[in-house]
């Protein structure tokens, strides 16, 4: 089993401690283009929540306005974390650097020593089973092991917003969209197990309604221009199967209101 030390993963292992991030009437407009609107959401510490909606719906922007990338028309974001670490579809590596260089950089940047960052930095990269592969540039691994080096750096910077705040948030815009479907399967029992062991919230964006059922506890759906939340459901004791069918049926509704213009 991985194992990670309290001095490389500082983020108490709690959950439902309160919020990590709320959003309370949040809209976006981008000129004519109302992105969201009305958008009310909690994360809690410790939760793995999965967005999903159709293409166009607002999936994006939202995470962009926690991440700070995008400011507010209207409404408020209250965090309990500092900043929150993004991943996303493309891993977004340097290529001139190493995979543990690329995941020591988040912590350089933050200020660790040299010592304690080359430390954190391997386990980091034991927890995404890439142990004794740091040395490897990135055109030198496969996709999926890239996005294992992203969320690996993902972790390493979360792991320093929570130094001093507590829980800390991870913000996944559809990061294995680009991934063949057997890579994606063993990512995504990859992801459960590193959440399972170090319980950042995560907030996860995806198309897929298996993906979102599969990995999050709780599957929150959002309406089209306007992205708004329709509908959330509790992955808890309901068969997967059962869930992925009601919010297909749901998610198809809410995409033929658009189509019709009256949603
Ligand atoms: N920087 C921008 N400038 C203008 N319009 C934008 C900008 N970013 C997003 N939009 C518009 O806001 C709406 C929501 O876009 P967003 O990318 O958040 O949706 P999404 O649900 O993530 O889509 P997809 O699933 O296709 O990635 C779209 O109509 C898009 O065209």
């Amino acid at each position: 089993m991985t194992m990670i030390t309290q001095q490389t993963w500082p983020v108490p292992r709690q959950r439902d401690a309160g919020p990590v991030v709320r959003l309370d009437g949040v809209s976006k407009a981008f000129g004519e283009v109302t992105a969201l609107a009305e958008f009310d959401l909690e994360v809690h510490a410790g939760e793995f929540v999965c967005l999903i909606g159709a293409s166009g719906c607002g999936k994006s922007t939202l995470l962009n306005l926690l991440a700070g990338l995008e400011s507010l028309t209207e409404g408020r974001i209250t965090r309990a974390t500092s900043q929150p670490a993004v991943m996303f579809q493309d891993p977004a590596l340097m290529p001139w650097l190493t995979a543990a260089r690329n995941v020591e950089l988040a912590l350089q940047l933050a200020g660790v020593g040299r010592a304690d960052r080359k430390t954190r930095t391997n386990e980091f990269l034991e927890l995404v089973r890439l142990g004794g592969l740091g040395d490897k540039r990135p055109h030198e691994l496969s996709g999926g092991m890239r996005q294992r080096v992203a969320l690996a750096r993902a972790l390493a910077s979360a792991s320093i917003g929570a130094e001093n705040d507590g829980p800390c948030l991870l913000l996944m815009d559809e990061p294995f969209a680009a991934l063949d479907a057997i890579t994606r399967d063993v990512l995504q029992q990859e992801l459960l197990r590193i959440w399972r062991a170090t319980s950042p919230a995560v907030l996860f964006v995806t198309h897929d309604v298996r993906e979102a059922v599969r990995l999050g506890q709780r599957v929150v759906l959002l309406s089209s221009r306007p992205g708004r939340v329709v509908q959330q459901w509790s992955a808890d004791g309901v068969p997967e199967s059962a869930l992925v069918g009601q919010i297909n049926a749901r998610l198809r509704e809410v995409i033929g209101c658009h189509g019709n213009g009256s949603g």
